[in-house]
């Protein structure tokens, strides 16, 4: 199969062609459950595609990409490297001896800019139509992931995209890729982008912040993790403030890179921990960086999971992954008629229908039976009645930074899990700390993670124990489907009569469960109905992640919270302004 693809979202524009033998795996597999034969021997290797890309790229002469600038670009540069790539696919075609140089077309379909991305799709259309041939609209973020995957020939890894305009982290489950955690505010490369134009450096900053971090020492700027999501803005204001006052800007280009990919290789981590994966894929022009793919390859190491990141070509933005997508989706029979074929600049990576992988696969592996719990920052060994959680150093991070979030989120989860108590939420006791090496001995709680039981029930006793932590001025940080304990309630000894064992069974209110919640090491202090919305976001992408049916598990949490919660009102309105949130200007 051979497939033209066209890429235009922002600066590059880009067309491609790919050829392959591999997408007879999933037909093979199908095939093989059919008959039940399936010899991975006959796979072709994806390193045996064969794949062509032609790029322009557009260059700002000062500043940022210009919008118009960049459509003007497109319009002038999309025509001729397109031609370049139908040249290609038409000598393949006659090396080949096939009668059609291309079987379909791929563009990008969104996000972008709205301008280039409606030159993009014209082009296409056109093509389609010489060629008399089908169109698929393929979405660009979920092209940046599929490229890796493929790649890595990994069945279902946790993705990372740590692009220009976004950072996210996903993994596909259940027909969609899900959104585990990404970016509050601007995407990674933006906001390195916007220091570097503070600076005068042209654009693109991040090959420059990367030469330059070289020769620099780490300067300290703001880390800031919520569960899986984060934020970069506070710490562009500080880096800026920094060479303001004249702290070398080498020292500050070290520091911003430590500092923001650091948390992307925390929230990678936390999402191999939450479903279980052992598998993380990069992709996105940032991750050319190689500071950052360091970091991701060494904390993948320390916890025995496997990594890749594409050669360069595939990550920065390139037709090439579109098309690779491309005849995925052309494969499963996803292509579209041109009537149908209009763009969406605000197209989200887990809007996309994925039709081209089956509903068995899933980035979630649960169900494993285990004494030793490899958690995203913690070991945590379980003994008969207690738990040692150790925060062992990360050594993919800066030695000063990893010593102050071990020693700080150690004191914290003391401090926070004994509070959450005093106010009626069950937590486990904590037995000893030690906070010089990290390590804390809790009481033993729960008999399963929340993910394995999850019930409107227990869900929404989640809700109820977060509203009465807010009304108390401060917030879990990280209330996910893995730092949640279920089990069953032990009755008090008047509602055990009649019963010869404190576990048999029982009737009514004694026959409910104890939902614990665990692991406050990114808790804090506040009384932000933003912070405390924060919470329930980071539960809601949780479930997205693990449950079959998230909607109506989050909304049982956000009833038993309105129930509870003295100032609910605000935190649903901070709630709602989160979430729809765009963040692909
Ligand atoms: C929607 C689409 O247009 C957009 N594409 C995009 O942003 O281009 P991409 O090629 O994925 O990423 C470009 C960004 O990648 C950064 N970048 C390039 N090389 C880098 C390096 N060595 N270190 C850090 N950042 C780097 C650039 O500074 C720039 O911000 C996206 O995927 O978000
Ligand atoms: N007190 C406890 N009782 C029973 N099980 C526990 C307890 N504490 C932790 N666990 C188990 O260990 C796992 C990891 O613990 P914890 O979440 O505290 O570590 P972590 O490294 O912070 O993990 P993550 O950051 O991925 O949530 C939990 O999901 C749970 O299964
Ligand atoms: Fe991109």
């Amino acid at each position: 199969m051979r497939i033209l693809g066209i890429e235009g979202t922002a600066w590059a524009a880009s067309a491609a062609v790919f050829e392959t033998d591999t997408l007879s795996v999933s037909k093979a597999r199908q095939d093989a459950s059919a008959d039940g034969v399936f010899e991975t021997d006959d796979l072709a290797d994806p390193s045996d595609d064969h794949v062509f890309i032609e790029t322009d790229a557009y260059q700002p002469d000062s500043g940022g990409i210009h919008p118009r600038e960049a459509a003007e670009h497109m319009g002038e540069q999309i025509p001729q490297v397109v031609e370049t790539a139908i040249a290609h696919a038409e000598e393949r075609a006659a090396a080949d001896g096939t009668a059609a140089p291309i079987d379909a077309v791929a563009f990008s379909r969104g996000p972008g800019l709205g301008p280039c991305l409606r030159i993009v799709a014209t082009a296409a259309r056109a093509v389609a139509q010489r060629f008399d041939v089908p169109l698929v609209g393929v979405n660009h973020m979920v092209a940046h992931l599929e490229v890796g995957r493929h790649r890595s020939g990994f069945d279902s890894p946790v993705c990372l995209n740590a692009s220009g305009a976004n950072a996210h982290v996903l993994g596909y489950r259940n027909g969609r890729y899900r959104v585990l955690g990404e970016t509050m505010d601007t995407g990674a490369g933006n906001a390195i982008d916007k220091f570097t134009r503070h600076v005068g450096w042209q654009h693109p900053g991040g090959p420059k912040v990367e030469r330059h971090a070289r020769d620099g020492e780490y300067h300290p700027l703001p880390y800031v993790v919520k569960g899986m999501d984060f934020s970069f803005s506070g710490i562009m204001s500080a880096a800026k403030q920094a060479v303001d006052e004249d702290v070398p800007v080498d020292d500050v280009c070290r520091g911003l890179e430590e500092t923001i990919f650091g948390m992307l290789t925390e929230v990678s981590e936390r999402a191999l921990s939450l479903t279980g994966a052992d598998e993380l894929v990069l992709g996105g022009g940032v991750g050319q960086n190689e500071r950052l793919q360091r970091m991701l390859g060494e904390m993948c190491e320390q916890r025995g999971a496997d990594f890749h990141a594409p050669e360069n070509r595939f990550l920065r933005d390139n037709a090439g992954m579109i098309a690779m997508l491309g005849a995925k989706m052309y494969a499963a029979g996803d292509t579209l008629a041109i009537a149908d074929s209009a763009i969406d600049s605000n197209f989200r990576p887990d809007e996309v229908e994925v039709r081209w992988r089956g509903p068995a696969e899933s980035v979630d592996r649960r169900g494993r039976v285990e004494t030793e719990v490899q958690g995203a920052e913690a070991t945590v060994t379980i003994e008969a009645d207690r738990v040692v959680k150790a925060r062992s150093p990360r050594s993919y991070r800066h030695p000063t930074l990893d010593e102050r979030l071990r020693t700080e989120r150690t004191r914290q989860e003391v401090r926070l899990t004994s509070e959450a108590r005093r106010h009626g939420v069950p937590t486990p006791l904590v037995r000893d700390v030690d906070p010089e090496e990290a390590r804390i001995v809790f009481q033993r709680v729960g008999s399963a993670d929340l993910r394995e039981s999850l019930t409107a029930e227990s869900v929404g006793a989640v809700g109820e124990h977060l509203a009465r932590i807010h009304d108390a001025g401060f917030v879990h940080g990280d209330p996910t489907t893995r730092n949640v304990r279920v089990g069953r309630r032990v009755a008090p000894p008047d509602e055990r009569a009649g019963s010869a064992r404190a576990d048999g069974p029982r009737t009514g209110a004694s026959r409910e469960q104890r939902v614990f919640l665990i692991d406050f090491g990114l808790g804090y202090y506040t009384g932000e109905p933003e912070d405390h919305a924060m919470d329930l976001h980071v539960l809601a992408q949780s479930l997205a992640g693990t449950a079959d049916d998230p909607e109506a598990l989050f909304s049982a949490a956000c009833d038993a919270y309105r129930a509870e919660s003295g100032h609910a009102d605000d935190v649903f309105a901070s709630l709602a302004d989160i979430e729809g949130r765009g963040r692909y200007q």
